[in-house]
């Protein structure tokens, strides 16, 4: 019988500040004229996509203990079992700069920090949870004290045991984690350009990094392209996709909603096209709303069918 629950972990988990504004100056005073808080980190978003899709999510990381309401009330809501460890301070908050173009500004900060009393808890959990769940989301920044080789590590010991690790973090905690062979990544076009050292401009550039990639022992290489959509590399053979053309109100999130797609696609054992056509439109429909989730349902179905997929042939 398929197993439909998953482990997220959020190790920089953030409150997210959106702030809605006509067109930012900087280096002048900006009005905002819209404005939302919102419990967030890459793990925690994967995880309410997941729980309103109707996985059964535990999540996983270090949440601050000064602020963390917000977080305990949305599991609460979305019936997310909370194994976070509870840290010494604040959760960072972000601040996110949505234009009326539907352009982004991200003002990440840098989270709290952990002793390594926090990091054995953590291994402690990962231990339990590993007893009982196939299937792990490690997403987002690391937090001060947590190193990229100890992220890695992790990742090692979790595919040792035989678990599903998808996987979509930046800088040099993305480095290190891809050394370690998860079993799915995503990386945007500017992530797979660090990773490659170059700046990969077009289409037959990713494809050629994502397949050195795939050759590191990586059996999934996603690659998100914005509004140009998502490249799948999966057992030597990619499928593409295209979103519709759709009027941006945020696009925070949209890449964390992506990795929830493939998770759920994966869950239900769906076919490539099905998977891809699915979790593009999920995507797609994710910048349509501030917030992250899955909100309408009925325009996900009506997306779908907007989705155009096909697969990449002699590659
Ligand atoms: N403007 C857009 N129109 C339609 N779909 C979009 C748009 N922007 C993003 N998407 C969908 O969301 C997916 C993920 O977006 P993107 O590549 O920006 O991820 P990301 O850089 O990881 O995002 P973030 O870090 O903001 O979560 C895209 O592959 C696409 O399917
Ligand atoms: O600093 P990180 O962990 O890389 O990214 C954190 C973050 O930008 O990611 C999410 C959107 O993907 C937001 O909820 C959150 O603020």
């Amino acid at each position: 019988m398929t197993n439909f629950r998953v482990v997220t972990v959020t190790l920089n988990p953030a409150l997210d500040m959106t702030g809605g504004m006509t067109e930012l100056k900087a280096g002048t005073v900006n009005l905002i004229q819209s404005s939302n808080l919102n419990p967030g980190g890459k793990g925690i978003n994967v995880a309410k996509v997941l729980a309103e899709l109707g996985a059964e999510v535990t999540v996983t990381g270090f949440l601050g203990d000064e602020n963390q309401d917000p977080f305990a009330h949305l599991f609460e809501q979305k019936g997310i079992h909370d194994a976070f460890i509870r840290v010494v301070g604040a959760s960072r908050i972000n601040v996110k700069l949505v234009e009326e173009s539907g352009r982004v500004t991200d003002l990440n900060f840098p989270g709290v920090a952990v002793s390594e009393e926090d990091v054995q808890q953590l291994e402690r959990s990962l231990k339990t949870l590993a007893e009982t769940h196939d299937v792990f989301v490690i997403a987002g920044s690391l937090p001060s004290g947590i190193s990229p080789e100890k992220l890695a590590s992790w990742i090692s010991t979790l595919r040792e045991q035989g678990k599903k690790v998808f996987f979509d973090s930046s800088n040099a905690a993305l480095a290190a984690g891809l050394k370690a062979a998860p079993w799915l990544v995503k990386p945007n076009d500017e992530e797979l350009s660090q990773w490659a050292g170059e700046h990969l401009s077009n289409e037959s550039e990713l494809l050629e990094a994502g397949k050195t990639l795939s050759q590191t022992g990586i059996d999934n290489v996603v690659i998100s392209r914005g509004s140009e959509g998502v490249l799948w590399l999966k057992d030597g053979v990619w499928f593409a996709s295209q979103p519709p053309k759709i009027k941006v109100v945020s696009t925070v999130g949209a890449g964390d909603t992506l990795v929830a797609g493939m998770c759920w696609a994966e869950l239900n054992q769906w076919d490539r096209e099905t998977s891809l056509r699915f979790a593009t439109a999920l995507s797609a429909l994710a910048v349509t709303q501030v917030n992250v989730g899955v909100e309408d349902i009925a325009q996900l179905e009506a997306l779908q069918h907007q989705v155009n997929v096909k697969q990449i042939k002699d590659r």
